[in-house]
């Protein structure tokens, strides 16, 4: 665990950045600074800082449509800042050609939401796809990398199943050996438990903190179920409207007692984020003869 607090503001009924002043040291990997950025109208980011510090698992909370998949998406460089940088590994991943992207994207492993795997390919040929596309090596040594990554998510005896033979959390596991087969430094969930039962959400949170302690991977986690997404990571980013509102080690978020906090660490209906969408005031609308 990290030994680093919590940092947020009690007060805060509306959003309030949280800046990150110091200059990033060596064990950030990925360091964001001023990150604008918009779709069509709607602000989906207004200088956001954030860190993801080396070895660790970093979990990104927040609202639906706060734009967490959206913030992985901009570190993978799918999508471009408007303004600010995103660095990983060094590199300003909004001013990297082509070429760029393609060797940077080769070190991130993604576990999204929608990265199915290839459904007339078996469990095996799944995982070899990555290797066989992007290295030149022999069939024995792919056999055996395979193998291993199999090994590591528990799967090496389903290697010929196909994928409609695959429960939902057994075909997870496997888009998370083909996440890792190029072994990469850096891995990125997108909502990995959704839709899972409690053992094989079990299973995918013990294989996340394992593969990244034992591979010396760095995480980025991204998740709803608050619960969970606490016991494993070091580090937890809160944001908001654009902005980190809090962050700190899931203990220390346990004990804030910020109003912004609670309500989504609690789960509370209203609070800060507010149940109703903003309107006058009932009697107004309900007697005032408006339309
Ligand atoms: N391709 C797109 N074009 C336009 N708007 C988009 C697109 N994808 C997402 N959005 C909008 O951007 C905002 C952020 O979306 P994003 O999916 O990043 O949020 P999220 O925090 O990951 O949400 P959830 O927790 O529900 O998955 C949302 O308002 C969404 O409607």
């Amino acid at each position: 665990m990290a030994g680093q607090g919590v940092e947020s503001d009690p007060e805060m009924d509306e959003a309030q950045p949280l800046r990150v002043d110091e200059a990033p040291g060596p064990d950030v990997l990925v360091e964001i600074r001023g990150l604008c950025f918009r779709r069509g109208e709607r602000v989906i980011f207004e200088d956001l800082d954030l860190d993801i510090r080396r070895g660790m698992v970093t979990a990104v909370m927040g609202p639906s449509g706060t734009g967490k998949t959206t913030l992985l998406q901009l570190i993978t460089g799918q999508l471009h800042p408007e303004a600010g940088t995103i660095r990983v590994a060094g590199e300003d991943v909004g001013r990297l050609g082509r070429d760029g992207l393609y060797r940077l994207r080769r070190r991130m492993g993604m576990l999204f939401q929608s990265g199915a795997l290839l459904t007339d390919l078996s469990v095996f040929d799944n995982v070899a796809y990555p290797l066989r596309e992007h290295t030149k090596l022999s069939d024995s040594l792919v056999r055996k990398l395979v193998l291993l990554k199999l090994e590591a998510v528990g799967l090496r005896g389903a290697r010929d199943l196909m994928p409609n033979e695959l429960s939902g959390g057994m075909a997870r596991r496997v888009a998370l050996a083909r996440a890792i087969a190029l072994d990469p430094m850096m891995i990125l969930y997108d909502e990995p438990f959704t839709g899972q039962d409690p053992i094989s959400m079990g299973m995918l949170m013990a294989l996340i903190r394992q593969l990244n302690d034992a591979s010396g991977l760095t995480s980025i986690l991204v998740s709803h179920d608050v619960r969970e997404t606490a016991r494993i990571a070091d580090h937890l980013y809160l944001i908001f409207e654009g902005r980190v509102v809090a962050q700190g080690t899931p203990d220390a978020l346990a004990n804030d007692r910020s109003p912004w906090v609670r309500q989504f660490l609690d789960g509370l209906p209203d609070g800060p984020v507010r149940f109703h969408y903003p309107a006058p005031p009932l009697a107004e609308d309900l007697f005032g003869g408006r339309g």
